[in-house]
């Protein structure tokens, strides 16, 4: 049998905050995940979605439970496991080309293998001949796709975004999940999308977890099969629609009543 190439295995997560109570951000979370396979975050606010990002990508420790990369326990950052933030968090001070790179840098590779690297993957996120720019000099949708291309500099197998598109225009948006998917095939990343977004969920994955309210268990897991592109007139993509709707509907409710009767 083929190792996942992320396990996660009964997986709990307890903030503890001076002074305040501890916050059960996760709870008995169970989930494995495919090479190459395309899964989607979706649950109401504050149900741990970060967090387990947090923790894949070895930022922060799980309270219980494991983590398994390709059967190996996370116990640290890797390369191999990228995070993209909702704003790209990329270094204003630096070049497009110099963000894209940095992680390179940080290998020791040769500057003119950097060189060679940012033009090749500028060219491929369609940001050719923007390197010498700054990040404030940039749309939004450049900087997140610039983003993106400093997250796959390094190869990672396994590539995480936060609510990556959440601040863009609705068009911008549906341009970048098209490169997204273009992207995620030539990456060959196994890639773990967060999302608000019922629709970005049924547009782009193959599989959509499905989140409890807090603490965040798996509330479903439903595979979407439908090919690709997904047109949202197709009475598929409604049918799923409307199953995430009722799924999340009572998750809503649920974290609405607990952060009214913590008032
Ligand atoms: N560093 C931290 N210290 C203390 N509590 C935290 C910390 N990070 C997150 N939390 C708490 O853990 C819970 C889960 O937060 P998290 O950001 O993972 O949820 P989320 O599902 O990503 O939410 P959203 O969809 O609103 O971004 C929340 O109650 C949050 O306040």
């Amino acid at each position: 049998m083929k190792v996942p190439a992320l396990s996660l295995e009964s997986v709990s997560k307890v903030w503890q905050s001076d002074g305040r109570e501890p916050v059960r951000a996760l709870d008995d979370f169970n989930l494995e995940i495919a090479r190459e396979e395309f899964v989607v975050f979706l649950g109401p606010s504050g149900c741990g979605k970060s967090t387990l990002l947090y923790m894949i990508a070895g930022l922060e420790e799980t309270t219980g439970g494991t983590i398994l990369d390709e059967g190996v326990p996370i116990h640290g950052p890797s390369f191999d496991r990228g995070l993209i933030f909702q704003d790209a968090s990329l270094f204003p001070w630096l070049t497009i080309s110099d963000n894209v790179t940095f992680g390179l840098s940080l290998r020791g590779v040769s500057a003119a293998e950097r060189e060679r690297t940012a033009e090749q993957l500028l060219r491929s996120v369609g940001l050719a001949g923007m390197g010498d720019k700054r990040p404030d000099e940039l749309s939004g949708g450049m900087r997140q796709r610039a983003a993106c291309a400093r997250a796959l500099a390094v190869r990672p197998k396994i590539l995480m975004m936060d609510e990556p598109f959440a601040a863009l225009d609705v068009q911008t948006r549906t341009k970048m999940q098209d490169f997204l998917l273009t992207l995620w095939r030539e990456s060959r990343a196994s890639i773990i999308l967060v999302t608000h977004s019922i629709d970005e969920a049924i547009s782009l994955a193959d599989r959509v977890v499905v989140f409890t309210a807090r603490p965040g268990k798996v509330k479903a897991i439903v595979p979407i099969e439908m090919e690709r592109p997904r047109p949202p007139r197709d009475p598929r993509y409604h049918a799923y629609r409307d199953l995430f709707t009722d799924l999340l509907a009572d998750e809503v409710d649920r974290a609405f009543a607990e952060q009214e009767s913590r008032r």
